[in-house]
């Protein structure tokens, strides 16, 4: 994940084993969502009891997950407030999260996920809801990445060309069209097996500056 996404440098407010831990039991957390879906009788119950055994094994061994680097560790804001990036698309620490793996940043940014079940609509395919979900999200980043401030989304408009697949690599792709004062044009797409299966375009609007000079948001 690009810099773009870290409050402030100063170090976590906690240790960088309890960030593993934390991400470690969010991935458990996603894996046991999928089971629950997948599995019933017998199986079910291994994959619940394996899961919690990992979560175990996590906790009482601190050295199992000395080799992690924590992707999304709390940091300190400007205020010396602790920021959890609970980000329900991004955060390796948000169970709901896929997460997404950020790929580039430029002309375009890019994303990349493969989704499991539990994201599913109809069978085998994604919800539509979560196809709006995803493409806010990375045209959001695409207009963060493009401009100095936060902005929120005032219009997004998807079209669902065809069904977006669960299991197979999805790349998620946004840019930013056009800038005018507070207001930043994004458009982007969802792209499967090299064909596009919804595309997006929207308007993030950045919050009227106070009277301090500062923007409202973040
Ligand atoms: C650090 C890590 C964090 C990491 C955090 C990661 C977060 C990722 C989140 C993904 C993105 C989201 O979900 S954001 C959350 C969902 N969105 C929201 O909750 C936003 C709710 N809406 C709002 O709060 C507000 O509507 C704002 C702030 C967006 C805008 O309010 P405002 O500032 O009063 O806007 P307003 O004056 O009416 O309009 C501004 C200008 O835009 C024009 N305008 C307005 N609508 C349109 C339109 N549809 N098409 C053309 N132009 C328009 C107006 O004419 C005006 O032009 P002119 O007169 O200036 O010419």
């Amino acid at each position: 994940m690009s810099d773009l996404l870290d409050v402030d440098s100063r170090p976590a407010p906690e240790s960088s084993e309890d960030s593993a831990l934390a991400e470690y039991v969010a991935e458990v957390c996603r894996r046991l969502s999928a089971g629950l879906l997948r599995e019933t009788g017998d199986d079910l119950r291994s994959v619940v009891a394996a899961e919690v055994r990992s979560v175990q094994w996590a906790l009482e061994d601190p050295a199992a997950l000395r080799d992690r680097v924590p992707v999304h560790p709390p940091r300190l804001d400007h205020r010396g407030r602790v920021r959890m990036f609970t980000n329900p698309v991004l955060s390796q620490r948000n169970p709901l999260a896929p997460p997404l793996t950020h790929v580039s940043d430029g002309d375009e940014c890019e994303f990349r996920v493969t989704l499991p079940l539990q994201y599913q609509g109809p069978r085998n395919m994604l919800h539509g809801g979560y196809v709006g979900v995803l493409l806010d999200d990375v045209l959001w980043y695409a207009v963060r990445h493009a401009s100095t401030g936060i902005s929120f989304t005032r219009e997004l408009t998807v079209t669902y060309e065809r069904p977006v697949p669960l299991f197979e690599e999805l790349r998620i792709v946004g840019r930013v069209v056009e800038a005018e004062g507070r207001k930043t044009f994004a458009e982007g797409e969802i792209v499967a097996g090299g064909q596009v299966c919804a595309r997006a375009t929207g308007l993030w609007i950045a919050p009227k500056p106070r009277r301090d000079g500062h923007g409202s948001a973040g």
